[in-house]
């Protein structure tokens, strides 16, 4: 007999879907007009489906599926059991062999981490399944929230106005940023639409001097508030400390100014900033060596790449105990994930920085309703589960995107996106500067 109180997943459905991006640079590149994302819906016997979302590139997708047949049969509430699923399921080695994660900005990529980022997708709809189940928010299956709110930063990115001509895409309404000018005219916008207070710049994208100045111009504009720059790891240990020495009045921190514990450790020893990561410390692996050497001050927690909310915890946790600060990193995603990550970040005792979210720059989302930034802070809903449902219009029209494309725009490429604008673009060897 099946109860409201059934738990046991009858289906589970997944959904890739393109979504629309802007001309966002980085170090290794460009961002794509389209970007992918998987949509993951688990159903229980009992009708209850729960959503989440993670990467959506191809080889997130092949090792979707046959978790995805696995849950059938199991329940929602086995979330310790969503990782014994995982580690039955075959990585393809030459998708892991030498490749970069996303861009080059999550270090190489390994099969546990292919596996962690698809488990993270499950465990937020099971999350969600067995909130709505129970009658219950996300934040009080992990415990109960400990803010009402949880506070964004404005993810500042140099860009171009358009993607270039003859490629389709849709039109965003930001305009070029490519100078002191135009980041803090963009950083204005940010304040203005969402009321953010504190601002990260992504950098090593133009030389070191350039970015300073943009920081100075940032500083003089909003004076006295929390200030980022992260080059993802475009520096040398000298680059990196000439611009610690050059901003160290006014950054809240630097991120990942180079690459590695080493290089990490040597700035961390001769500058007062604090660094923060997401690149050198992204596994449970990584912790012991970089925080005995006091490598890293904060870490960018990232619930996709670290296995989920409550692996979130746990690596907030050891942050505690070490004296660490933690705070979260993001990648393009959509309100599903902005939903799991405010109501995770809204149970972590001592989250004094404010998050990461590139979700501003997307204009497309697959929830009813978008998900708003009062204050430059997002509401912690009380709302059974994550608070969010699946608008099916909206979901049947990217996926008609992804269906469409031809392939080039399913697997993020920054490289080859750069290679349209200019075909004689590499991914610069590091340090870059
Ligand atoms: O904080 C970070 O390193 C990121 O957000 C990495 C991302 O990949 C970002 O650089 C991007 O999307 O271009
Ligand atoms: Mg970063």
């Amino acid at each position: 007999m099946t109860t409201e109180r059934d738990l046991t997943i009858s289906e589970v459905r997944l959904t890739p879907v393109l979504i629309a991006d802007p001309p966002l640079l980085n170090t290794q590149g460009v961002h794509q007009p389209y970007t992918p994302r998987l949509i993951v819906e688990v159903v229980t016997a009992a009708g209850i489906t729960g959503v989440g979302e993670t990467y959506g590139d191809t080889k997130y997708l092949e090792l979707a599926r046959p978790f995805a047949d696995r849950l059938v049969g199991r329940q929602v509430s086995d979330l310790g059991g969503l990782f014994t699923v995982a580690d039955e399921v075959d990585v393809d080695a030459a998708r892991v062999e030498n490749a970069l994660d996303v861009g080059g900005q999550r270090g190489v990529q390994t099969a546990d981490k292919l596996r962690l980022s698809v488990v993270s997708g499950f465990e937020v709809a099971c999350l969600d399944a067995l909130g709505k189940a129970l009658g219950l928010p996300v934040h009080a299956l992990l415990g109960g929230k400990v803010r009402d709110a949880v506070e964004y930063s404005a993810y500042l990115f140099y860009k171009w106005a358009d993607h270039p001509a003859g490629v389709p895409s849709e039109k965003d309404d930001w305009g070029e940023a490519v100078d002191p000018a135009g980041i803090v005219e963009q950083a204005r916008r940010f304040t203005e639409r969402y009321g953010f207070t504190s601002f990260k710049l992504k950098g090593g994208v133009f030389p070191p001097d350039e970015e300073i100045a943009a920081i100075r111009a940032l500083a003089e504009a909003f004076p006295g508030h929390p200030l980022r720059l992260d080059p993802n790891g475009a520096w040398s240990v000298e680059t990196s400390l000439k611009v610690a020495a050059a901003l160290g009045d006014v950054l809240e921190y630097l991120e990942d100014p180079t690459l590695g514990t080493d290089a990490m450790a040597e700035v961390a020893s001769r500058t007062s900033i604090p660094l923060a990561t997401n690149m050198c410390v992204t596994t449970f692996a990584e912790i012991k060596e970089a925080f005995t050497r006091d490598a890293v001050q904060v870490v960018l927690s990232d619930h996709h790449y670290w296995g989920g909310l409550r692996n979130t915890r746990e690596l907030a946790a050891i942050c505690r105990t070490f004296g660490v600060g933690v705070s979260m990193h993001s990648n393009t995603h959509l309100g599903i994930s902005l939903a799991a990550m405010t109501q995770v970040a809204s149970t972590i005792p001592g989250l004094h920085h404010a998050c990461d979210s590139h979700y501003p720059w997307q204009s497309e989302d697959v929830i009813t309703e978008r998900i708003a930034f009062e204050g430059g802070t997002v509401k912690v809903t009380d709302t059974p589960g994550l608070g969010v449902e699946l608008d099916r219009d909206k979901l049947a029209f990217l996926h008609q995107r992804w269906l469409d494309d031809d392939g080039t725009m399913r697997d993020r490429d920054d490289e080859a996106a750069m290679r349209v604008a200019d075909p004689e673009w590499t991914p610069p060897a590091v340090p870059r500067w």
